[in-house]
């Protein structure tokens, strides 16, 4: 199976973004990819929470979801929106980071929104605090598809390896990390990470990265790590973004999920334990 990785750098601006993932989809199909994969907060990567509140949308009335649905059905793709940043209409005022899985008839297969919420101080100059803006999911999601189980996550919780094994253990065959990381943690742990929650569970791990800088002219700009990966069951990076938007288009084969898990099943060998 052909799957592609959108690697871009989202803006501020939904619209602007959408012509961006509609163009690089189009473009997936017409190399016969048969599933596309955004990063997280494809729509709207900022830091200006005024901005956000301008412009996202709740899900039932979010145009980037409509189109890109659309889109994955005119080309019969299956989907993976990294993220949306979408208005929840919760008192708080605080917005989810939803991910979907889109089939190739347009509905929404699955639906997950990020549990983890990156609340670190990387440095002086470079703190995050997730929770302020947005509201933390509380359950996993597994999507059955004609290629095998589908585990959603994303981003930070690359960080918490016990959501992937309860996936694989539930039945996932890929993991799904789409990702805005930051770049000092990314050239620290980023690819150890994949390949860890890879070897761990014996899934392909499918990782969309957002890069680089939107508006370096911006008094603080938002600057991500990139580096969108494919990693095999085995463990192997089977691709890697580097750090310029572009397509990363690999083939894969679901069957050495077995194969890796028949060399070290170490997925059946949970044992309990008293803890320390
Ligand atoms: O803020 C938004 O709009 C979208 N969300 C993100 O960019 C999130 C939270 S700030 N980024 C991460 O989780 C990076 C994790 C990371 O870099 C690590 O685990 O080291």
């Amino acid at each position: 199976m052909k799957i592609a990785l959108l690697q871009i750098t989202s803006g501020d601006d939904p619209a602007e973004n959408l012509e961006t993932v509609l163009g690089m989809m189009r473009d997936a199909a017409s190399q016969g990819a048969e599933f596309a994969l955004t990063p997280e907060v494809t729509n709207c990567l900022t830091w200006k929470r005024a901005q956000q509140d301008a412009v996202l949308q709740l899900e039932d009335d979010d145009d980037t979801l409509a189109a890109l649905r659309a889109e994955a059905k005119a080309l019969g793709v299956w989907l993976s929106i990294g993220s949306l940043a979408l208005k929840t209409g919760d008192a708080d005022g605080r917005f989810a980071n939803r991910s979907f899985m889109i089939a190739p008839d347009g509905s929404i297969a699955g639906r997950y929104d990020k549990i983890h919420m990156f609340d670190v101080t990387v440095s002086e100059a470079e703190t995050y605090r997730e929770s302020k803006g947005y509201r933390p999911g509380d359950h996993a999601t597994l999507v059955k598809t004609p290629f095998g189980g589908v585990g959603m996550s994303v981003c930070y919780d690359v960080r918490f390896a016990y959501l992937y094994r309860q996936l694989a253990q539930a039945g996932a065959d890929i993991l799904l990390v789409p990702a805005a990381f930051s770049p000092v943690t990314g050239a620290a742990h980023w690819e150890t990470l994949l390949r860890a929650r890879a070897i761990e569970t014996g899934c392909y791990v499918f990782a969309a990265a957002q890069t680089g800088t939107y508006d370096e002219t911006a008094a603080r700009p938002r600057t991500t790590y990139g580096h969108s990966l494919v990693v095999s069951p085995w463990g192997e990076v089977l691709a890697d973004g580097g750090t310029d938007p572009t397509l990363v288009m690999v083939d894969i084969d679901v069957a050495e999920v077995s194969h890796a898990r028949k060399r070290i099943p170490a997925l059946t060998h949970d044992r309990d334990f008293a803890g320390p």
